[in-house]
């Protein structure tokens, strides 16, 4: 008989978005995101970070003060890293798995890039108009997205 407590295909997809999610050196807020095709493979993923040569150790990592000392201006979100990550692979049809709701620039992203559908698994900042925008871009061209539903509290990974 086959083992009953496997992960579901969102668990596994939302479980790789919040590994991937582990990789960010975000003091603040870690965020993961993986796009899957709609046979369920894997296209690409990414995480929160400093573009590729502008160094980690070299970067503001702060929320307040001076916009050019904060990290707001630098840095490249999970979903957009996920989107630029895609190897050529095309995202058309594809499910973005994001441990954070996309605010609306990566929401632009994800439209041009053909993704139809988001699941995610945080919205704090729901009440902010980055959300507020993305949603209604999402909602005008029929872009579904969906809060993730838990039921595994707990997934072990022993290294
Ligand atoms: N959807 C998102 N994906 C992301 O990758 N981010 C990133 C940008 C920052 O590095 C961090 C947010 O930092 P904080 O304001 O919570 O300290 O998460 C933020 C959002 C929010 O819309
Ligand atoms: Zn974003």
């Amino acid at each position: 008989m086959k083992r009953e407590d496997y992960l579901s295909w969102d668990e596994y997809f939302m479980g790789i978005a919040l590994l991937a999610a582990k990789r960010s050196k975000d003091p603040g807020t870690q965020v993961g995101a993986c796009i899957v095709s709609p046979d369920n493979k894997i296209l690409t993923m990414g995480y929160n970070g400093m573009p590729t040569g502008c160094h980690d150790d070299d970067m503001p990592w702060e929320r307040e003060g001076d916009p050019l000392e904060t990290k707001y201006l630098y840095v490249c979100h999970a979903e957009f890293n996920a989107i630029l990550n895609n190897g050529g692979r095309s995202l058309k049809g594809a499910t973005l798995y994001a441990t954070l709701f996309p605010c609306n620039e990566c929401a632009k992203a994800i439209i041009q890039s053909g993704i139809q559908k988001v699941i995610y698994m945080e919205d704090k900042y729901a009440d902010t108009d980055a959300v507020v925008a993305s949603k209604r871009m999402f909602d005008m061209v029929g872009i579904t997205y969906e809060a993730y539903e838990v039921k595994h509290k707990k997934i072990v990974i022993e290294l």
